[in-house]
């Protein structure tokens, strides 16, 4: 039988990782199955002028979710994720984005997450199904 495919975390992930030159460089915090973070998207990332490209929003929601399941302890992959685009996301908004994720099967995990604008006003919001890969061993 083939061997299952690890996850290894090398920081070059394109949403977060700290030594990928072209990547977002978000950087989440999290706990108890909740994680959050701050930022600006500048002009690189949009799609219209003025308008943050929607897959950029997308790529944020769903690292959100990953990192609250992450703070539940575990290393998960996404099965499915849904988003509701509600208002367009102008380029160098300050926003807020911020995900809970709660496990409700032994291998899946529930997330939600949602990104705000400075004004409290959302932006975007997601529901993702998380398919958890392995346990995180505490170092
Ligand atoms: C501090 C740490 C820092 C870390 C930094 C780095 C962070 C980086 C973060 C990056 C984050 C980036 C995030 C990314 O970009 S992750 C990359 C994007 N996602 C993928 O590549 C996923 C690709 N797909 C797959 O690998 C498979 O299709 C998966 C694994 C999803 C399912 O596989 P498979 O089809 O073979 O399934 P199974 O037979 O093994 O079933 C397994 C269980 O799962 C249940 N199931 C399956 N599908 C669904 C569904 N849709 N709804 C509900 N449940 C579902 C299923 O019923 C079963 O449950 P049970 O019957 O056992 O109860």
């Amino acid at each position: 039988m083939e061997k299952e495919e690890t996850l290894r975390i090398d920081n070059y992930c394109f949403v977060c990782g700290k030594e990928n030159p072209k990547g977002l460089k978000a950087k989440f915090i999290s706990s108890n199955g909740k994680a959050k973070a701050e930022m600006i998207l500048y002009k690189e990332y949009q799609g219209y002028s003025g308008i943050i490209h929607g897959g950029i929003i997308a790529a944020l929601l769903d690292e959100a979710c990953a990192y609250a399941g992450i703070s539940l302890g575990y290393y998960t992959v996404t099965a499915e994720i849904k988003i509701r685009y509600r208002k367009t996301l102008k380029v160098g908004e300050k926003i807020i984005i911020e995900a809970f994720a709660e496990q409700i099967k032994s291998k899946l995990i529930q997330a939600k997450a949602q990104i705000k604008d400075s004004k409290d006003t959302i932006i975007a919001e997601a529901e993702g199904k998380l398919i958890i890969k392995e346990k995180i061993e505490k170092s």
